[in-house]
């Protein structure tokens, strides 16, 4: 039987007009998982309910066994996030990005955050705000590789990704998956990106969500 990663137990949410409504699933550990719906449909308030950053949230979700809302630090430690938010120090170039974050993550492999830049043709000399949207994604998956998070967010990842790199890079997710026994969740509006790496998706419609597994 597959280990439990994410479990979350009757985990909902009303922001004004809009409701994530109550609901069960246990995520198994080491697969990734599709987030599924129509723009506006919820899923990145899911991930954002599985970060913790909702004190309003009702239920619970476990990560790894800790409750997301009571442990928003230790979280950061084993959630990473790769989205279209620039939340780095967009002044600073990678190597003064490493300077600054790699202290606050134990994990921290230097060696493999600088291979991972030169494989996506990343100059760890350039500014982060001269970085395109897909270059910027490219930069989250390098700094993620550099910590391995048990749990990578991926919100909208490929949108502004070119095809040849979209292909690689939907390869390097399947490579992290088995690497480093990573639990990838990726929302998309791409079912064609679903279709070749989810192993389950997780579908939000009118305010429900519910899992399945993707048979081969
Ligand atoms: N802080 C907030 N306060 C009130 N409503 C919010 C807030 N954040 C998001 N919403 C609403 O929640 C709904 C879901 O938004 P969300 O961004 O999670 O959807 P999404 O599925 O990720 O959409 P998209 O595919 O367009 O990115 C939307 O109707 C949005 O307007």
């Amino acid at each position: 039987m597959d280990e439990t990663i994410i479990k979350i137990e009757n985990a909902a949410l009303k922001l004004k007009k809009f409701m994530i409504k109550p609901a069960n699933l246990e995520i198994p550990k080491g697969y990734i998982v599709g987030v599924q719906g129509e723009n506006g449909a919820g899923k990145t308030t899911l991930l954002h309910m599985m970060l913790g950053m909702y004190d309003k949230m009702k239920g619970k979700i476990y990560i790894d066994g800790l409750d997301v809302v009571k442990n928003k630090t230790k979280v950061k430690e084993l959630v990473g996030i790769v989205s279209q938010d620039r939340i780095f120090y967009l002044s600073q170039d990678a190597n003064g990005n490493e300077k600054i974050y790699s202290p606050f993550y134990k994990n921290w492999d230097s060696e493999e955050y600088h291979r991972m830049l030169a494989h996506l043709e990343l100059s760890p000399r350039r500014r982060l705000c001269s970085f395109s949207t897909g270059e910027m994604i490219k930069y989250q998956f390098a700094f993620a590789a550099a910590y391995r998070p048990k749990v990578l967010l991926m919100d909208e990842p490929t949108a502004n990704l070119d095809p040849v790199f979209r292909d690689d890079f939907l390869k390097l997710l399947q490579e992290f998956v088995a690497e480093y026994e990573m639990t990838i969740l990726l929302a998309t509006h791409l079912d064609e990106d679903l279709s070749r790496v989810a192993d389950y998706v997780i579908d939000i419609k009118n305010g429900e969500y519910s899992m399945r597994e993707i048979l081969e």
